[in-house]
């Protein structure tokens, strides 16, 4: 068998350390000793050590155990993947569940037999290799989220109301407060969102996005809180909730005025409790997520109409932000659409554009329903179809809507012109499916379904 692992054997017993060196040295790559626990911690400054067989007494203290127990502390203070085996006398057995209580992996007994001895510091490295690759994997983890968030950054606003919502978002971001986002479709709910996850302590760990409104009721909760393999027809396997995959970072809830009641109820519990139980499982997971929901629903009226639950709302909702229409911060407008006229030139590989005074007041002065989405929708579309430098008020075209386009259809073919016109509202919002269903008079889950249906 191929040796593998270094072991640190601590006994102040010189007849022990030589019997267990002398037996388990074709079993491990290396096995050093020490007498005296005292240099314990420098000696793990000098080598790095996969098992550490411990001794519960030493004989220069009183026999109380407390000695082990003191070195076992300085060992996981030292590092908290140490994987800690002591060895107890006959009898310790209380002494010994005690210790694991604290952290060791295990114990064996002086008196037992060298095979028992040997599976169990066996098992012990086996652990501290899973410790080892679980830590190399929350590093790797956490890399590639600083380098998912790193441009991440770009919430445009100098106007009065903007900056009053950046100096909330500054001082909420730190804490591990719970923050509610209101607004308009499309006045940058999820760019604020995101802003609190970059400016908070919670940065380099992951955001998770969950658009309620899509969700279908009969998948709430295995999207949510995950589910076990058998659960129901479609689960072959085991599979982790959007609360579990953002444990450590925040879980954004989007749309939450969306979710019907029976379900609010549900997402009250796991957000109180602080725990998942999957769907057809009975063990509890325990999460640790920063909660940034967004509506643009008015929460305290559908309160008042029984629609939303109180309790869900005062959870959600110890900071709230309310975003300002685009309308409310005409003062951003030029900026923002010097931001989309560079973003598009580059994407469609076009010659830079200038807009002229006429250009921008055109801008600043229509009233924007769709808000920012609405805006980059429009300055999109004057790139794609215009050549010219410099822009100016009759090259923006603003204000067609799909209402005033009352064109005979190719066909009459109800299927037909019900795909066509799903694809025509979702292009006429610029992919904001809140706005398109509005557009159609349908709801949001339905008009996800139609979206499967027609492959759109
Ligand atoms: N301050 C901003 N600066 C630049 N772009 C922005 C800003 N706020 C929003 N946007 C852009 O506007 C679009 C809509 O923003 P976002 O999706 O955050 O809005 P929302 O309020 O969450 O919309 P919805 O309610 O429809 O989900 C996005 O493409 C986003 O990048």
């Amino acid at each position: 068998m191929p040796q593998k692992g270094r072991l640190l054997i601590v006994d102040d017993n010189e007849e022990l350390l030589f019997a267990f060196q002398l037996f388990l040295k074709s079993h491990f790559e290396s096995i050093d000793t020490i007498k005296n626990p005292n240099v314990l911690v420098s000696k793990l400054r000098e080598k790095e050590y996969d098992v550490i067989l411990l001794d519960m007494n030493f004989k220069a203290g009183i026999n109380s155990g407390n000695e082990g127990l003191y070195w076992l502390k300085q060992i996981l203070d030292f590092d908290k993947n140490a994987c800690v085996v002591f060895i107890t006398a006959y009898g310790d057995i209380e002494l010994a569940v005690r210790a694991m209580k604290e952290g060791a992996v295990d114990f064996v007994q002086k008196s037992w037999d060298e095979k028992h001895i040997l599976s169990t510091l066996l098992a012990a490295y086996q652990l501290r290799c899973s410790k080892m690759e679980i830590k190399s994997l929350k590093s790797k983890q956490k890399r590639l989220n600083q380098e998912i968030n790193k441009n991440k950054s770009f919430v445009i606003g100098k106007s009065a109301r903007m900056k009053e919502v950046f100096r909330t978002v500054d001082k909420v971001a730190a804490t591990d407060a719970n923050v509610l986002i209101t607004g308009e479709n499309g006045t940058g709910k999820e760019v604020v969102a995101r802003e609190v996850h970059l400016r908070s302590t919670r940065s380099d760990q992951i955001f998770v996005h969950v658009d309620l409104g899509a969700i279908t009721e009969s998948l709430f909760e295995s999207e949510l809180f995950g589910h076990k393999k058998g659960a129901f027809t479609d689960a072959k396997e085991d599979r982790m909730g959007r609360f579990e995959l953002a444990s450590g970072g925040t879980l954004f809830l989007d749309e939450i005025g969306n979710v019907p009641l029976h379900l609010q109820t549900k997402l009250l519990t796991v957000i109180q409790r602080k725990e998942v139980i999957p769907v057809g499982g009975s063990t509890p997971v325990q999460i640790d997520v920063r909660i940034v929901a967004a509506t643009n629903c008015n929460l305290h009226k559908m309160v008042a109409d029984g629609l939303f639950r109180e309790d869900l709302l005062y959870r959600i909702n110890t900071i709230s932000l309310e975003l300002p229409s685009l309308k409310e911060r005409s003062e951003d407008i030029a900026e923002l659409s010097q931001f989309y006229l560079e973003k598009f030139t580059k994407q469609y590989a076009k010659e830079s554009m200038q807009m002229n005074k006429s250009a921008i007041v055109k801008l600043e002065k229509h009233a924007w329903p769709g808000n920012i989405r609405e805006l980059q929708h429009i300055i999109e579309k004057t790139v794609i179809l215009n050549d010219s430098a410099k822009l100016n008020a009759e090259d923006i075209m603003i204000g067609e809507s799909l209402k005033k386009t009352e064109v005979m259809p190719d066909s009459f073919n109800l299927i037909e012109n019900e795909r066509v016109l799903i694809k025509k509202a979702i292009q006429f919002t610029g992919g904001n499916m809140s706005m398109a269903a509005k557009e159609l008079g349908i709801n949001r889950s339905t008009l996800y379904d139609k979206i499967k249906k027609y492959d759109l």
